[in-house]
């Protein structure tokens, strides 16, 4: 992601860390630590006859030297950014691109079919107008329990939006929510049962894809889920932003759509900006963290160096992309042969859908 300095966009401000003159203060006597020592061993093996050692030590000095300058760039510039959603809320919902999102499951034993469900839910119910909002899950197990599970899903949802947004709830994985309220939704699932499902009139998307696999070409894991998952999305709805999801990632934050396009929707950032990386929180760590699960160096600390410099990496999840950058660099765009796989395409065919084991599902 480009780094913009200035506090110039309304829906979108970036920061420099307060601590970074400090820590470049350090990272200058270090380095001059490093060079003096470097030519220390420079100098004994020039004068001492102990070259072995020396070249040694040399080497060793050599090569943490350069670990320490590789993780030095990402402290050298960290900054942190906020984001105005509000802000961004006030804009006619017409004008909301449509949002695509994208989530992988490979094995309905190690990923049950109920954590899969928890994820899709927690993204159908964004804050986000439904019309606008197509979720895809790519199944590589080919699982018919994942696929009745995500049949239930969508019965669910007919209740579960609507109580959402109703309530304001801010967990939306129904199992998030319901074990962090043990006590008080009893209650709540009384309003669950009253509620109409027609209260949202149009609901999103909910599409099941299962690609098939053979021995003559390499399948390529998730990557090979995604790549489909872009072709198949693109003649359905062609949206201009995507979100990629493992399907153990729930989204926390229903407002996260909102806070991605505060950047996409900035035309300063737009033309080059490839995508918006979501920081990964872990639940069920131990308390104080002592096995390092939280990944707090390479999902927070790293993260933000990186933005500073020349944004952030991708991390497999819980990321937005502009559809635009698959197809070539800003100033280039690469056309597929097929008209219908084009970033500028219109997906404007109503999409029916039926489901098997004779239900018909209403919100399609
Ligand atoms: O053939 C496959 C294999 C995996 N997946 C999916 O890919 C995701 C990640 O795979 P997993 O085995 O869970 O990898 P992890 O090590 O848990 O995941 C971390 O590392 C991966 C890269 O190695 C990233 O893709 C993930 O985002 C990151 O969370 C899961 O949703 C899988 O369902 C497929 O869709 N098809
Ligand atoms: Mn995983």
């Amino acid at each position: 992601m480009e780094p913009q300095r200035k506090h110039s966009a309304a829906l979108h401000t970036c920061y420099p860390c307060r601590r970074t003159i400090l820590y470049r203060i350090y990272a200058v006597i270090h380095t001059c630590g490093i060079i003096s020592l470097m030519y220390h061993h420079a100098h004994s093996l020039a004068t001492a006859d102990t070259t072995l050692t020396t070249s040694l030590l040399l080497i060793a000095d050599v090569v943490l030297a350069f670990m320490w300058a590789t993780t030095t760039c990402l402290r050298f510039n960290p900054v942190h950014r906020t984001e105005y959603p509000k802000r961004y809320l006030a804009k006619p919902k017409e004008d909301f691109p449509k949002l695509d999102v994208f989530i992988c499951t490979a094995d309905p034993y190690k990923e049950p079919p109920m954590m899969v469900v928890n994820t899709v839910l927690s993204v159908m119910a964004y804050d986000y107008p439904s019309d606008k909002l197509s979720v895809y899950v790519s199944d590589d197990g080919g699982s018919s329990l994942t696929l009745f599970a995500l049949m239930e899903a969508a019965m669910f949802s007919e209740h579960w939006l609507p109580f959402c947004k109703k309530n304001s709830v801010e967990d939306r994985s129904p199992e998030v929510y319901f074990s962090s309220k043990s006590q008080y939704w009893t209650d709540e699932a009384e309003n669950i049962k009253v509620l109409q499902s027609d209260e949202i009139e149009v609901m999103p998307n909910l599409i099941y894809v299962s690609r098939e696999k053979n021995g003559a070409s390499p399948h390529h894991f998730k990557a090979g889920a995604l790549n489909t998952l872009l072709r198949v999305s693109s003649v359905m709805t062609n949206s201009p932003v995507i979100l990629t999801l493992d399907c153990d990632t729930y989204s926390n934050n229903p407002r996260s759509p909102l806070h991605a396009l505060c950047y996409f929707s900035d035309p300063k950032l737009n033309p080059s900006l490839g995508f918006v990386q979501f920081p990964q929180k872990f639940r069920g760590v131990n308390k104080n963290d002592i096995y390092a699960s939280e990944l707090r160096r390479p999902f927070v600390i790293s993260m933000v160096g990186f933005d500073g410099l020349m944004g952030s990496t991708y991390v497999g999840t819980g990321c937005f992309f502009n559809r635009r950058a698959f197809y070539g660099p800003p100033t280039n765009l690469i056309l597929p042969e097929v008209d219908e796989l084009g970033p500028n395409w219109i997906a404007d065919r109503p999409i029916k859908g039926y489901f098997g084991f004779g239900t018909r599902c209403s919100w399609m």
